[in-house]
Parts: C-alpha cells; sequence; structure tokens
C-alpha cells in the first residue's frame, strides 16, 4: 500500500518489509520510504537556511566530525525557528517523524522499546571537506535514522555512510551513498561503528541529509 503524500508521507510499509542485518551489528538499509515524487520534491525543497557550522579536529580526544546542521525538533518539539522556514511538505515530515506510527514502525524494525524516548531531528548539510569519524552514537541513543537527498551523486564526490566492522575504519562492510530514496537505520551498541567518508573538492553539491534519533529518556534532559 502506498500512503498518499498529504496526510502520511512515509510509506511505513517500507520499514515492515525491510530485513535488518546483524553483521556486524543490527542495522538496516531502508527503500522507498517517501512514496512516489515526494522525495524528489522534499530533495528539491531541502533547507538552505539557518545552519550552524559544527567542527572538531580528529585526534583531539572523541571523533573529530565537521557538519552544518539545523535542528527541526528537540525532545519532540518541533524547533519554531526551523518551523517556519520549511516547506508545507517538509513540515508534514516533521509531524510523521512525531507520530505513533512511526515510533512503532521504527521499535518493530530496530528491536528496541522506544517508550518514553524523545525524539530530535536535524537536516545536515555537508559541503566539500566535510566528514564525520568512526563513532557508535552509543551514548544516548537507542536508534538512529537518515535519509539521504542527494540526485547524481558520484562516488568520487565521496560522502558514503560507512558500516564499519570496528572503531578503525579500516574495515568498511558497507558503502551507502547519499542517493535519494536511500535511508539507513542503526541501532547503537558498543559494536555500532560507522562513519561519513569526506566530502571532496571535486563534489558539485552539498551532501544533504536528513539526521533522526530516538533518543532514551534518562538521557533526554
Ligand atoms: O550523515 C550520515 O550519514 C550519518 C551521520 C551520523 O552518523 C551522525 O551524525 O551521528
Ligand atoms: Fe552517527
Amino acid at each position: 500500500m502506498t500512503t498518499t503524500v498529504d496526510n502520511a508521507p512515509f510509506d511505513y510499509d517500507a520499514l515492515a518489509r525491510t530485513e535488518p542485518a546483524t553483521d556486524p551489528f543490527r542495522w538496516a538499509l531502508v527503500r522507498g520510504m517517501l512514496p512516489g515524487a515526494l522525495g524528489t520534491r522534499l530533495a528539491e525543497e531541502f533547507p538552505t537556511e539557518g545552519f550552524t557550522l559544527t567542527e572538531r579536529a580528529t585526534g583531539t580526544g572523541g571523533k573529530g566530525y565537521s557538519t552544518r546542521n539545523l535542528k527541526l525538533v528537540e525532545r519532540s518539539e518541533p524547533v519554531p525557528a526551523a518551523l517556519e522556514s520549511l516547506t508545507p511538505r517538509w513540515r508534514g515530515v516533521i509531524d510523521a517523524l512525531l507520530s505513533p506510527r512511526y515510533r512503532a514502525a521504527v521499535a518493530a524494525l530496530s528491536g528496541r522499546d522506544l517508550t518514553g524516548c524523545t525524539v530530535e531531528a536535524r537536516a545536515v548539510r555537508y559541503g566539500a571537506g566535510s566528514w564525520i569519524d568512526p563513532h557508535t552514537d552509543r551514548a544516548d541513543k537507542a536508534v538512529t535514522q537518515t535519509w539521504y537527498f542527494n540526485s547524481g551523486w558520484l562516488p568520487e564526490w565521496g560522502g558514503a555512510l560507512c558500516i564499519l566492522a570496528g572503531p578503525s575504519g579500516d574495515e568498511v562492510v558497507r558503502q551507502v551513498r547519499p542517493d535519494l530514496g536511500e535511508s539507513v537505520v542503526l541501532v547503537p551498541s558498543d559494536a555500532s561503528w560507522h562513519s561519513v567518508a569526506a566530502v571532496t573538492d571535486e563534489a558539485r553539491q552539498e551532501r544533504q541529509t536528513l539526521l533522526v534519533h530516538f533518543v532514551r529518556p534518562e538521557a533526554a534532559g
């Protein structure tokens, strides 16, 4: 069944159809969650304003990263300033992310009890030189889901989400390019190592990502 764009932007069946991998940790490549032309429209309307650069150099304690972020949802509340700048379709996505149906579908796929977890969501733009070092998302996240909004992304532009066998980053189990229609569910644990390869200088687009976390109640503060 395909859901209609206006009422429910997600095809929740895409989550239900997906078989998660369990090696080297529990994760899933989800396809087709944004039905019909919705994904294309969301890509065209991906936010451009209000992003804040966050960075930390590699080797200064903890993971290194450099990304530009726009907070969309904090502690299960849409961020008013961001909401104002979003198109109606993107506001529909925010509603869906906060819906019990989405939560139930992610709980089923991940095997995690998400009762009491809060939702955090942000749009992330990765320009040339942006990356995230290997990390697990472990500290406070029950489940992470990412969606990608690029079309015609070339492999030589870097920017792949790398599913890793360990912290060194040497053993890449799977690379996911940021192509429209691709989405990844990660279930954080001691083993859930992943990274984002640096976007290269050749890239003709910024890597556009929607990042959602279910945050454990004890960590939400
Ligand atoms: O952008 C991505 O593909 C993943 C980002 C990520 O792993 C993170 O922000 O923790
Ligand atoms: Fe992560």
